[in-house]
């Protein structure tokens, strides 16, 4: 196997007595882009913040690339780039001299500065705003300049802490459409409270609930992890809710109008054989069947009161 891009072993911090973060495990071995998802409160700034070596861990380990975030920092951070939830903007630069100066702050070659800036700019799609303050951009352009200082120097690890916060829906696309450029050759980490961002974006999903790790999976584990327990049926005989009710295993009725109920059930293998058996028997014709999905809303809450074992 690879060398792992990101290993956190047994990541704890405490901010005073509360404890902010528990037990975080992971390793990353692929580029890719993998979602930090969790409530307000819930503890993703504070690994970010870890992993990147603003702050420094209670308990545990970062290893990026090989090299230990807590033993060589300055090595260590050469491989990260990160945008925080504030980004750090120096409005009163122009976006070109900002980007030199963050070139600078992570000790690249002089030499290499000036190709370095003219690359991220063009990669970002900002080179146009060159020479213009960064005060006087929009929201989605000063996220962009955001996304440059992270990238400047080639790191393989990205993290970016809730990278379309604040901005309007265009902008949000945008910025999602360069996040996903970025990814390509590159392990991003982004973190968000919004699901239907890492649905639109992310291959992997972790999600933190009061600071522990309460899922992790594909966006597709993510949707299945909890078993539907509800099915839709059409019975052109409209039967009452108490003969179906009589059907073991289903446990509620709810009518939805004309012929279409659904069904709250335990097991739902042996409940569409017992309903499809008393459907023949009675004569109700049966001509609709469906397993009701959960929403991405629903795992969320139902993730929400679990705990990952
Ligand atoms: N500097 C700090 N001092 C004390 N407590 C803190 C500090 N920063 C965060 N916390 C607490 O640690 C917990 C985790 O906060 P954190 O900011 O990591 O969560 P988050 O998931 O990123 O939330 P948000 O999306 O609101 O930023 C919260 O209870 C928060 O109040």
């Amino acid at each position: 196997m690879n060398e792992p891009i990101v290993s956190v072993r047994g990541l704890s911090h405490r901010y005073s007595v509360q404890w902010a973060v528990r037990d975080i495990n992971f390793e990353l071995t692929k580029n890719g882009i993998y979602g930090l998802l969790g409530a307000n409160g819930a503890g993703k700034s504070t690994i970010m913040n870890v992993m990147c070596g603003v702050i420094k861990q209670s308990h545990g380990d970062i290893v990026i690339k090989g090299i230990n975030l807590g033993e060589h920092p300055e090595k260590a951070k050469r491989n990260i780039g990160f945008l925080p939830q504030q980004p750090p903007l120096q409005n009163d630069l122009t976006v070109e001299e900002f980007l030199i100066h963050s070139a600078n702050i992570r000790l690249m070659e002089s030499k290499k500065v000036k190709a370095a800036v003219s690359e991220v700019m063009s990669k970002c799609g900002i080179s146009h705003f060159n020479k213009r303050l960064i005060r006087n951009l929009s929201g989605g352009y000063q996220q962009r300049v955001g996304i440059a200082q992270a990238i400047i120097h080639k790191p393989d690890f990205v993290v970016l802490d809730e990278p379309t916060n604040g901005l309007d829906p265009n902008q949000i696309l945008e910025v999602r459409g360069l996040i996903k450029e970025i990814a390509e050759e590159r392990t991003v980490v982004l973190s968000t409270h919004i699901l239907q961002e890492v649905q639109a974006l992310c291959d992997h999903i972790w999600m933190i609930n009061e600071g522990s790790m309460i899922f992790s999976g594909s966006l597709a584990e993510f949707d299945n992890y909890i078993v539907p327990n509800t099915l839709v049926v059409s019975l052109v005989a409209s039967p009452t809710v108490e003969e179906l009710l009589a059907i073991p295993g289903i446990e509620g009725v709810e009518e939805l109008g004309g012929i279409r109920y659904r069904l709250r059930f335990t097991d739902a293998q042996d409940v569409i054989e017992r309903l499809v058996e008393t459907s023949v028997a009675r004569n109700w014709r049966l001509i609709e069947v469906a397993l009701e999905k959960n929403s991405l809303e629903t795992v969320f809450a139902e993730l929400s009161k679990k705990k990952l074992k």
